[in-house]
């Protein structure tokens, strides 16, 4: 009896052992610094964890804040982060044009998906994300352009006519696979079975969740899965590595750039996925939304056709090839002139961007100094974040006359409504931090839309094929980042053209 009260003792004093460092373990990882004087009015939230809202129903908890705030600024915590929201005008100048807001290291902490290539050192990161934005040049994707091509007529020979297909998927993978061609290895883009394996394993890498930003640092199930899955990632380019280095093949892809300046099989396979990731899911996503949309929109579907059924017909008159189908004659055509003669489109992709990118910018001050925020006498302090939420200007009627409604006139000359004010549009990015990858991006978009829209009829249908009838779902602009995929999915049933 004495040796069984002893023991429950023992019990009840480990388990409170246990939990007691547990709960001191959990609330040091969500210790942070003491708030400078200066920054904007804090907003409501919780004693610990701070206002979780930002992750949870990001528009009401923004929208209720600015309105409390005379500036329109405010602070809040998330977690161990100190963050200062920003909005209107002028706070949107300092956000995008004040030197000591960094983007890459607040990304990693407040989006917590992308594989962290800072962890490498800052200067290092610095250098891939130099090297990067060369293989994204002009000439390196002009050099690529037969391979983006055939890519793209392979996927397009693979829809099945009537048969409703989820260009969520089919499309998603075509550009899986050219982001391959030009930042990663032409063995994952050659075997179809391999690409569309690794392909899930990216997906399942861009994976976050708001606890998983308040707790960075905890090893929780859905993390382990992450790092497992970016092991499965690197294992496999590990196997391409060694086998090229085995054998003496050479290739002319990125990773063959990458082993020929020295790097280690280690950097190279993460510089690899780290590039692909930044590449693939704004760019899958929105190629796959603007065939969405043009589907439902049939006058803008018309006009996009015709500048396609023009620039063929130019091509066919030029070369004198009568009988060539129009993706043949497509495919004879210049990188200039898949940059330039497809105005139509780009507005198309555009209007996307502004609606399905649920995008908040982030920033770190990493200066010794603040940050002064134009038009307040607030400061984002140094060591503190700074988000900037694009609803902010891009859902504006201020601006964007029938925010929510998909109309790409309203770039066209007579409108221009995103330049109604500085930084009026940030779809690309904006001020010091401009997307890198906007040209590549915009290439494989086009080529995607245009070579679709020459050899197919199309229209919106569900899973089973039924007419879509609804407007197109808009997406969630509450919880986390990046270009959404709609919640119901939308299907496209394509008949070949005649
Ligand atoms: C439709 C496709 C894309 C969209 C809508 C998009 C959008 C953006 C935006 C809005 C930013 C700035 C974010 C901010 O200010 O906080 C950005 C930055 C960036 N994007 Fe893109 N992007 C796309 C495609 C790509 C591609 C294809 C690549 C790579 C090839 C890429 C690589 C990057 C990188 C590395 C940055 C960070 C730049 C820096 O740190 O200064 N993006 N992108």
């Amino acid at each position: 009896m004495v040796a069984i009260t002893l023991f429950s003792g023992w019990l009840s004093s480990v388990a409170t052992l246990f939990v007691s460092t547990s709960l001191i373990y959990f609330l040091s990882l969500l210790r942070r610094a003491p708030w400078k004087h200066g920054a904007p009015k804090r907003a409501s939230g919780w004693p610990i964890v701070g206002s979780i809202d930002f992750y949870r129903c990001r528009q009401q908890f923004w929208r209720s804040e600015k309105n409390k705030s005379a500036s329109g600024q405010f602070s809040f915590s998330y977690g161990p982060f100190n963050i200062v929201a920003l909005s209107g005008h002028a706070a949107r100048e300092s956000f995008y044009a004040s030197r000591g807001l960094d983007l890459l290291p607040a990304f990693y902490k407040l989006y917590a998906a992308a594989p962290e290539i800072e962890f490498f050192g800052r200067d290092l990161a610095d250098t891939f994300l130099q090297t990067f934005k060369k293989f994204v040049q002009r000439d390196y994707l002009a050099a690529n352009l037969g391979n983006f091509v055939s890519d793209a007529s392979k996927s397009l020979a693979a829809i099945k006519p009537n048969v409703p297909m989820d260009p969520f998927e089919h499309v998603f993978l075509l550009i899986y696979q050219l982001s391959h061609r030009s930042l990663g290895c032409n063995d994952i883009a050659d075997d179809p079975k391999l690409l569309r394996y690794t392909m899930e394993i990216v997906r399942a890498i861009d994976w976050t969740s708001g606890f998983q930003i308040m707790f960075t640092g905890l090893p929780t199930i859905p993390r382990i899965k992450k790092y497992l899955a970016g092991l499965k990632l690197y294992r496999i380019m590990n196997k391409i590595l060694k086998e090229r280095q085995r054998t003496g093949r050479r290739d002319t892809d990125t990773m063959q750039v990458l082993m020929d300046q020295g790097y280690s099989n280690t950097l190279i396979s993460c510089f690899i996925v780290a590039g692909i990731f930044a590449a693939v899911t704004n760019t899958g996503n929105q190629a796959a939304w603007v065939l969405c949309h043009l589907a439902q929109n049939r006058d803008w579907y018309d006009r996009v056709r015709e500048e396609v059924d023009a620039v063929v017909a130019k091509q066919r008159q030029l070369t004198g090839d009568k009988d060539a189908t129009a993706l043949q004659i497509l495919q004879q055509l210049s990188m200039e002139s898949w940059e330039k003669d497809f105005p139509l489109v780009d507005l198309a992709l555009r209007e996307s961007i502004r609606l399905n990118m649920a995008g908040v910018s982030f920033r770190l001050n990493v200066a010794p100094e603040n940050v002064e925020i134009a038009g307040s006498k607030e400061i984002i302090p140094p060591r503190t974040y700074a988000v900037y939420d694009m609803d902010d200007i891009h859902l504006d009627a201020s601006i964007y006359a029938d925010p929510r409604k998909w109309d790409p006139s309203r770039y066209l000359p007579g409108r221009e409504e995103h330049k109604k004010q500085a930084h009026g549009y940030l779809g690309w990015g904006s001020g010091l931090h401009p997307c890198p990858g906007q040209r590549f991006a915009q290439l494989e978009v086009t080529l995607t839309t245009v070579m679709f829209m020459a050899n197919y009829d199309f229209q919106l249908c569900d899973k089973v094929g039924r007419q879509w009838t609804e407007p197109l779902p808009f997406v969630d602009h509450d919880g986390l980042l990046g270009t959404k995929r709609p919640k119901e999915l939308v299907h496209l049933k394509c008949v070949p053209r005649a």
